[in-house]
């Protein structure tokens, strides 16, 4: 369990650190950035968000750029990034395309040679860091929320819906919400777990809710209207029908204008805040 330190900053009365540590799920270092606010300092454990990041991004990117820490800090919440991939798998290839392998884990555990050794993201989410973060860090392990955006959306949808009791709420910005009907999606569930389709109704968040899985508190979806990602690979409206279906509460929010980029997650952080606040201290 022991943690390596990379950098550490105060930030917002609290701090910010960049971490790695020896991961058992993924076989490699692994790396993760971490917020913990000022209210821990006392000795209280504090809930905790963890936060996804999306294809070509990092365990820093969704804690540099979506303005989340001033707004965690308010309310005395951790916040928690991994990376989006294991690093150093060396599986030939990995580094050519930037929706499959380096910084394309999808958060689940590949069954397919060569991935199936390292591309573990999925059992590391959901065992692996929330045990450490609990062991060395002031986080109240009780109450995770879990957020992502585009591709770390689909991974927040999928494993909040696969494990409602340890992801207490969960939101997400422009999730590939059915990515067995995409063509991320399809490229990088052929690539890791097969092309027998049957394999990958456990890893989509449509689908999962199709066939009974439910979150108990409402699901916070955000998506941008001029998100150049809609229509091929992000398509809300298929889960909001799913969820309609099922009885699952969700609210699909449209934003007029609204890109792909953190901008617009920077535009609609704090309400993200406010929806797990709302839920993780009830
Ligand atoms: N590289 C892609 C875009 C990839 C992309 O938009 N990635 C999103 C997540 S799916 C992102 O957040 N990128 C990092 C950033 O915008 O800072 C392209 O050329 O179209």
């Amino acid at each position: 369990m022991a943690l390596t330190t990379h950098s550490e900053h105060i930030c917002a009365g609290g701090r910010v650190g960049f971490y790695s540590h020896q991961s058992d799920q993924l076989g490699l270092v692994a790396r993760f950035g971490a917020f913990i606010p000022s209210r821990a300092q006392s000795g209280q454990r504090v809930p905790a968000l963890y936060v996804l990041a999306g294809l070509t991004c990092n365990h820093e990117t969704f804690l540099t750029k979506s303005g989340i820490i001033r707004f965690a800090a308010e309310r005395g919440f951790a916040v928690i990034a991994p990376d989006t991939s294991p690093r150093g798998a060396g599986v030939a290839g990995e580094g050519d395309s930037w929706d499959l392998g380096l910084a394309a884990g999808f958060y689940l555990d590949a069954t397919q040679t060569p991935w199936r050794a390292h591309y573990r993201m999925g059992s590391y989410l959901s065992r692996e860091l929330p045990e450490l973060t609990s062991t060395v860090m002031p986080i109240d392990g009780e109450r995770l929320g879990l957020m992502g955006h585009s591709m770390g959306g689909h991974g927040a949808l999928v494993h909040a819906l696969r494990a409602p009791g340890l992801w207490k709420s969960v939101s997400a910005f422009a999730p590939i919400v059915h990515p067995a009907a995409v063509p991320w999606g399809e490229k990088a569930f052929t690539a890791y777990l097969g092309a027998n389709r049957s394999g990958w109704a456990d890893h989509d968040a449509t689908l999962l809710i199709a066939s009974g899985h439910r979150h108990p508190h409402t699901i916070l979806i955000d998506q941008g209207v001029a998100d150049q990602f809609l229509d091929t690979q992000l398509r809300p409206q298929e889960i909001e029908k799913a969820a309609q279906l099922a009885g699952q509460p969700m609210s699909v929010r449209l934003h007029e204008g609204y890109d792909h980029s953190y901008w617009f997650i920077q535009s609609f952080i704090e309400d993200h805040v406010t929806h797990h606040a709302a839920i993780l201290t009830a």
